[in-house]
């Protein structure tokens, strides 16, 4: 098996490291380091509130799930995102290469591939709405023709065949770059586990679809997927973690018996992704406040939250289920990293 290091393989060895089911905690000096995602320093602007005042878990409404159970952030509105709100020295450059029409079974989407400059990862943009367009991939490339602009999925409206101009005739003329209405957005973290084989140890999945869901039903917003798989220590070890969680550790002490902290995310990509759409004001769906200090700590606006609670929860919480791998894995994260849901009655016990 291919460990990283030696010292992984110590670490993971039980022979040469100290596992006990025991101990609620593992018996090591490993002190994780801080993480991007518990630890974020908060810069706010006078406009900004407080989100421990202001958010409440979102099981308040009787575990309703709805855009109503909805928590609004009272900052104004304001212009479309003024560069210098962010900090341009250590910026991520960001581009969409290419973008294009998906039919799902939710509804009619625009994929919009993004690269930047800090990986070789191709993050995600599923755009929903002819208004919301990419800055980056609008603008003429030297050199290209109306074919190139066709292909790489610079065109307005819809294709249809035998086009050769990227100005359709449905293209909405009112559509305009700038002073867009805050759109609902999620941004999600890649799991293969949960999305592609609809794994139950986490809520990944059903999130995913209930984004798109919300988004098609308001008519309008975007789902930033970036490939941050495992909180950001990648699959092989997410799998390593399961294993540990397996033999009794949770998710946030499996991520730091791997030498992990519990969530070694960050949302720089994201943020430009905004930017890159003219998007400044946003409504976030989300229970974890990290996500929110982040995107305002880079001059994106969340104007309001809102939750989302798993579809389990919604209905009164089948007792049997309780115990549920899901449930207990949404529990730690309410308990141990700050995430705003409101743990169902039997949960609590
Ligand atoms: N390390 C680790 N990662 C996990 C585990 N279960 C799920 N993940 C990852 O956790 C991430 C979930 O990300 P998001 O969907 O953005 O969710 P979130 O941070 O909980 O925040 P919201 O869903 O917005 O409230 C994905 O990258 C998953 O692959 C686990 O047990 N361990």
């Amino acid at each position: 098996m291919g460990f990283h290091n030696t010292e992984e393989a110590q670490l993971i060895g039980v022979s040469s490291y100290n596992v006990s089911l025991k101990t609620e905690a593992p018996t090591t000096t490993y002190k994780p380091p801080l993480t991007n995602g518990i630890v974020t320093p908060i810069k706010r602007s006078s406009t900004s509130v407080s989100i421990k005042k202001n958010f409440t878990n979102g099981l308040s409404n009787n575990f309703r799930h709805s855009l109503r159970g909805s928590e609004v952030i009272n900052t104004p509105p304001t212009t479309p995102p003024s560069s210098n709100l962010i900090n341009k020295k250590n910026t991520v450059k960001i581009e969409c290469q290419v973008r294009a029409r998906i039919p799902t079974s939710t509804g009619e989407f625009f994929l919009h591939l993004y690269r930047s400059d800090r990986d070789n990862k191709e993050h995600l943009a599923i755009v929903y709405g002819d208004d919301i367009r990419s800055n980056s991939l609008d603008s003429s490339k030297p050199g290209e023709s109306e074919m190139d602009r066709i292909i790489r999925g610079a065109y307005k409206g819809r294709l249809k065949p035998g086009q050769r101009s990227s100005e359709t005739s449905d293209a909405d003329p009112k559509v305009s770059s700038v002073q867009l209405p805050s759109p609902l957005v999620r941004i999600h973290s890649e799991c293969f586990t949960g999305e592609t084989i609809h794994s139950a140890r986490c809520d990944c999945g059903e999130q995913l679809d209930e984004a798109m869901r919300l988004i098609k039903l308001e008519g309008r917003g975007v789902i930033i997927y970036l490939r941050q798989e495992g909180r950001g220590i990648g699959l092989a070890d997410k799998l390593r973690a399961y294993n540990l969680q397996d033999i009794g550790y949770d998710t946030v002490k499996a991520n730091h018996v791997l030498k992990h902290p519990a969530d070694l995310r960050n949302y720089d990509i994201a943020t430009q992704i905004f930017e890159d759409l003219n998007l400044s004001t946003i409504r976030l769906l989300t229970n974890n406040p990290d996500k929110i200090e982040q995107v305002e700590n880079a001059g994106i606006k969340v104007i309001e939250r809102i939750p989302m609670v798993p579809i389990a929860w919604q209905r009164s919480p089948d007792p049997d289920r309780i115990g549920n791998e899901m449930d207990q894995y949404l529990k730690v994260k309410v308990e141990q990293m700050r995430h705003l849901l409101n743990l169902p009655e039997a949960l609590l016990r």
